[in-house]
């Protein structure tokens, strides 16, 4: 509406000076050539309940959608993990225009947008706010979007997202399976040890990038570049676009696929 004068020039959060280890941050190009085929990589094993869902919630960053993650009723294990991680949230990364967005890069080819897929590890840990803090203690899916034909298991949350357009917004919203996002191929992956894109950039991830995209339409980005980073009292109104952190350096760090 008239009076929120839109502008995308907004630091979400400054680029701390010092990083906690520092050799092992996020995001990366994975660089496809210089990728180890790891034969010993297992199928990952997704396996969520649509009724742990719980609300989107909109926290000035990106929207997430959070599940209830106090039981083992949404999980993840296999591939890369020795234990049983629990699903906490999902949420997303994108640009303003679909030329860039995404975090990761593939032999630096960039995407309009990426989901990322959080889960904490409950075998070791007791809440994610610990796992946070702990180099065994996430496993975050990543999935490439491309535009292309409508999603249609998207469109529910596309369908929600005005609901929860200002920063600090909440929504209910229940039975949505994440497994609907993830692509038709998920036993080919890179697998590499890295960091929370967002404060508190933590080295506590062990990251899961799908070599397989999936689509979306221009549309239904469009609806997410409508979220605001700001709250519904600021005065000038800040679009939620460019919510991706710039890359950072491997560090040496080895890149296994699961494919050859
Ligand atoms: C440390 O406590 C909280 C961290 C939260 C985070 C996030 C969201 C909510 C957090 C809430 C935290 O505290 S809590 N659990 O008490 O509410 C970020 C979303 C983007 C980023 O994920 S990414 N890109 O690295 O895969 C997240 C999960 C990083 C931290
Ligand atoms: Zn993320």
């Amino acid at each position: 509406s008239s009076k929120y004068v839109l502008s995308h020039m907004h630091p979400m959060w400054q680029e701390p000076l010092a990083i906690p280890g520092g050799d092992r941050q996020s995001p990366i190009d994975i660089v496809v050539r210089k990728s180890l085929f790891d034969p010993h990589l297992k199928p990952l094993v997704p396996a969520y309940d649509p009724q742990t869902c719980q609300q989107i919630w909109n926290n000035g960053y990106s929207f997430l959608v959070e599940y209830d993650d106090t039981t083992d009723k949404s999980t993840l294990k296999g591939g890369p993990l020795e234990d049983q991680f629990r699903l906490c949230q999902f949420h997303f990364h994108w640009g303003e225009s679909n030329a860039w967005g995404s975090e990761h890069t593939v032999d630096r080819k960039l995407f309009p947008a990426e989901l990322h897929i959080v889960h904490w590890n409950a075998e070791k840990y007791d809440l994610f706010e610990e796992a946070v803090m702990e180099e065994n203690g996430l496993a975050v899916i990543g999935v490439f979007l491309k535009i292309g034909k409508r999603h249609e298991g998207l469109q529910k949350l596309v369908d929600a997202l005005p609901a929860v357009r200002h920063k600090d917004s909440m929504v209910d919203f229940e039975r949505f399976n994440p497994a609907c996002l993830l692509p038709s191929n998920i036993n080919d992956y890179w697998t590499y040890h890295g960091s929370l894109t967002t404060p508190p950039l933590t080295e506590a991830v062990t990251w899961i990038v799908m070599k397989q995209h999936i689509e979306v339409s221009h549309d239904q980005l469009a609806v997410f570049r409508s979220l605001l980073f700001t709250s519904a009292e600021e005065e000038v109104q800040k679009g939620m676009v460019n919510n991706f952190r710039v890359q950072q350096p491997l560090r040496g760090r080895p890149i296994r696929s699961s494919f050859s």
